[in-house]
C-alpha cells in the first residue's frame, strides 16, 4: 500500500525559529498514526504545519503525491479535514450550520446545500450521536458536544486525511470510546488516513497503528504501539519522577509511600490491587507477597510496595521467598489477606495467612477510608 502523506526531513516552528526538526513520517490511507509526547513538545506545531496553518521551515511534505504548497485551498479542503483544539465561536449558528460548513469545498461560491448535502450533514451528526442538537445554537452546547459537532463537520468534508489535535480531551469516557470507534469506522469503511495527537496513552496504545513520539526537538521513538510502549521509554519521554507509568497495563500510578513496611498484604490474582491503592492513599508503607511475577498485580505491587516478595512465573512459592515473606510479615503491625483462593502454586501463602492469624495480626481493611481516617477495621 502506498504512503498517502509523506514528510521528509521536516522542520517546524514559529517566525523562523525551529521547534522540531528532522521529522520524517509516512501515513497510509486506512491507518491511524498518533503523536504523543509531553506538554510543549511540539505535537500541535507539527499538526499545524501538516494542515498548512504554519509554513514549514524546512523539508518537504507530500499529500497524495503532490507537495503541500502546490494545493489550492479548495483542493486541499477536499483531501484534508481538521479538528483542532481552538473552539470556533460562531454566533447564531446552529450545530447543523457548523457541521454543514464541512460541505463548503463542494457547495460552490454561495454555499447552497443540495438535498444530498443536507443528508450528508444529518448522517454525520447521527454518526457522532448529535442529531438531536441539529437546531441548537452551537454556542449553547457543552465542550464535549462542540467537539463532536466539529468532528461531524470534518466527516461532512469527506476527507482522505483527517487531522485531529487532542480530539478526546473534552470528552467523558463513553464519548472518548465512541469517538475512537468513529475514527476506526472512518478508517475501515472510508479508507481515511488519520493523524492525531493524544494525551491518553492507554487510548493511543489501543487505537494506533503507528505511534510517533515528539521528544527534545525532534521525533524520538516511532513504531507500532508494542514497539513504542516497550520498556521504560514512556516514563523517560514524559520525565516521570513522581509516580510511575505501568506500560504493560496502560495506566499511571501515584508515587509510592516510602518507609519500612507497616502492613503486610497477602495478595494475588489482582485481589491486592485495591488494597495497595488504599494503603498508598492513606500514606502507609506496606510489603506484598508472595506474588508471582506473572500475576496481574505484580506490576502494581512492584511500584507501590516498600517491598515485594516475589516468585518466578508458574513456579510454586519456594522456601526462600516464603522465609523472607514470613520475616517481613512478623515485623509488620498488621496483615491483610484479600486473597481467598489457594492452590498448588501458592499454598505457602496459606501458611503465611495462618502465621498472621496466629500472631493476632490479621485485619480487615476499609477500602473506603472512614471519616476517622482509620483504614483498619478491628471489629
Ligand atoms: N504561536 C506560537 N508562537 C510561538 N511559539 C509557540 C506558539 N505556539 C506554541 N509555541 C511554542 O511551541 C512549543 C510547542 O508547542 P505545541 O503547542 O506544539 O506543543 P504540544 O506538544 O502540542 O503541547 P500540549 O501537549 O501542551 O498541547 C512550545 O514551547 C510553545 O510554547
Amino acid at each position: 500500500m502506498q504512503n498517502y502523506l509523506t514528510a521528509d526531513n521536516l522542520t517546524v516552528g514559529y517566525r523562523g525559529k525551529p521547534i522540531l526538526s528532522d521529522i520524517s513520517m509516512n501515513i497510509r490511507r486506512g491507518s491511524i498514526v498518533t503523536l504523543i509526547g509531553p506538554n510543549g513538545a511540539g505535537k500541535s506545531t507539527i499538526l499545524k504545519s501538516i494542515i498548512r496553518e504554519l509554513s514549514p521551515l524546512g523539508g518537504s511534505v507530500f499529500l497524495d503525491g503532490t507537495a503541500l504548497e502546490d494545493y489550492s485551498d479548495p483542493d486541499f479542503a477536499k483531501k484534508t479535514a481538521v479538528v483542532m483544539t481552538g473552539r470556533p465561536d460562531p454566533e447564531l449558528m446552529t450545530c447543523f450550520d457548523v457541521a454543514a460548513a464541512g460541505r463548503y469545498p463542494y457547495t460552490g461560491r454561495f454555499g447552497i446545500l443540495s438535498k444530498e448535502d443536507k443528508k450528508k450533514v444529518m448522517d454525520a451528526l447521527e454518526m457522532v450521536r448529535c442529531e438531536s442538537l441539529a437546531d441548537v445554537l452551537f454556542q449553547n452546547t457543552s465542550d464535549g458536544q462542540k467537539q463532536r459537532i466539529l468532528l461531524a463537520r470534518a466527516i461532512c468534508q469527506e476527507p482522505e486525511l483527517l487531522v485531529l489535535d487532542e480530539p478526546t480531551s473534552f470528552l467523558d469516557i463513553r464519548h472518548k470510546l465512541e469517538l475512537l470507534d468513529i475514527l476506526k469506522k472512518l478508517v475501515h469503511e472510508r479508507n481515511v488516513a488519520v493523524l492525531m495527537s493524544l494525551h491518553e496513552l492507554d487510548l493511543a496504545e489501543r487505537i494506533s497503528d503507528y505511534v510517533l513520539c515528539a521528544e527534545n526537538g525532534t521525533i524520538g521513538r516511532t513504531g507500532t504501539p508494542q514497539e513504542v510502549f516497550e520498556g521504560d521509554y514512556i516514563a523517560k519521554l514524559y520525565g516521570i519522577e513522581h509516580g510511575s507509568y505501568l506500560t504493560s497495563l496502560g495506566f499511571p500510578e501515584l508515587p509510592r509511600t516510602d518507609g519500612a513496611p507497616r502492613f503486610f498484604v497477602i495478595g494475588g490474582m489482582g485481589s491486592g490491587i485495591p488494597v495497595y491503592h488504599a494503603l498508598n492513599r492513606a500514606g502507609i508503607p506496606f510489603a506484598a507477597g508472595v506474588i508471582h511475577e506473572n500475576d496481574m498485580e505484580y506490576q502494581t505491587a512492584r511500584v507501590l510496595a516498600a517491598e515485594v516478595i516475589r516468585e518466578a512465573a508458574f513456579e510454586p512459592v519456594g522456601e526462600q521467598a516464603f522465609l523472607r515473606a514470613k520475616k517481613v510479615l512478623e515485623s509488620c503491625e498488621a496483615v491483610f489477606c484479600p486473597l481467598n483462593v489457594f492452590g498448588t502454586m501458592n499454598k505457602k501463602n496459606r501458611e503465611l495467612l495462618r502465621i498472621g492469624t496466629e500472631l493476632g495480626k490479621l485485619r480487615q481493611i476499609h477500602l473506603d477510608k472512614s471519616d476517622s481516617g482509620d483504614i483498619l477495621n478491628d471489629k
